[in-house]
């Protein structure tokens, strides 16, 4: 089966500086991976490695075949919900119409497709009936669908999906879980990083789990990877999370800190 992404041995940062490592990993095309771990542990450095924004370190990294730069424009990523500027005064069509730009080129026009193709990504998180609304004007849910439209409406192979699920209600949540199911099985890959492992079990295929560095400032590293059942293991989860209180199968877990 071919990859959608390929890591050996791989490290990314910023300034020469190494964030997270050890990333030896295969994605098969078709998967919904789980990105799980503590803050600080390297899970949207990682995402931004995987779209060439943080810098490869160490080791290897094949994204759809190509280097991280060349795969970008097959690629669809909702970033973390606090780097988003909703002062801008522009309405949610002109949002989701940003996600073709990559593909048009900076002086490209937006012909009859791509409104359809802005309409249809529109339709398919529930905001049609938005879609000339203010974007800062919308609810912080809504938001995270309207990014999550611009980032499907070019037609991605890979979507790269940074804590959307954070601050979600019920509603929004079971509209996004809903959604990433859905993209799997039209054999889209999504990489989906969380804090909740309950996502990682209503919606993923694999989960790779992410710990922090043993003292500050180390790089992050995986504590396992694999398909949910396979990698979602009471130990991983202990060694990823360290000193805190995690839900697994229903159970609440306090964990503590592994001695050096
Ligand atoms: N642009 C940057 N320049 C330098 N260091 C950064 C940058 N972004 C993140 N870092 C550092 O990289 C490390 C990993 O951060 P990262 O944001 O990838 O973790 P995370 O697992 O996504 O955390 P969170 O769950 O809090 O979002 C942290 O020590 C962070 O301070």
């Amino acid at each position: 089966m071919t990859s959608a992404l390929s890591l050996q041995d791989a490290a990314f940062g910023y300034a020469g500086v190494t964030r997270v490592e050890g990333l030896s990993v295969e994605v098969p095309a078709g998967a919904a991976v789980a990105l799980i771990g503590p803050n600080g542990s390297g899970k949207s450095t990682l995402l931004r490695g995987v779209l060439g924004l943080a810098e490869l370190t160490a080791g290897r990294i094949e994204v759809l075949g190509e280097d991280p730069a060349r795969a970008r424009r097959r690629i669809g990523s909702l970033p973390q919900a606090d780097s988003r500027d909703t002062s801008l005064p522009i309405t949610l069509r002109q949002v989701v119409t940003m996600g073709l730009y990559r593909s048009l080129g900076t002086f490209g026009r937006v012909g009859s497709a791509g409104k359809l193709a802005v309409s249809a990504a529109l339709e398919r998180v529930g905001l049609a009936q938005f879609a000339g609304r203010r974007f800062g004007e919308l609810s912080g849910g809504q938001q995270q669908r309207g990014i999550l439209a611009r980032a499907l409406v070019s037609n991605p192979q890979l979507l790269l999906l940074d804590e959307p699920f954070n601050g979600l209600d019920r509603e929004n949540r079971e509209v996004l879980l809903d959604l990433v199911r859905g993209l799997r099985t039209e054999g889209r890959t999504v990489l989906v990083s969380t804090h909740d492992l309950e996502i990682a079990q209503a919606a993923c295929t694999h989960v790779l789990l992410l710990a922090s560095g043993h003292k500050p400032g180390q790089p992050g590293h995986p504590a396992s990877y694999g398909t949910v059942d396979a990698a979602l293991t009471l130990d991983a989860v202990q060694h990823a999370f360290q000193d805190t209180t995690v839900e697994l199968d229903h159970h609440t877990v306090t964990t503590t800190r592994e001695t050096e």
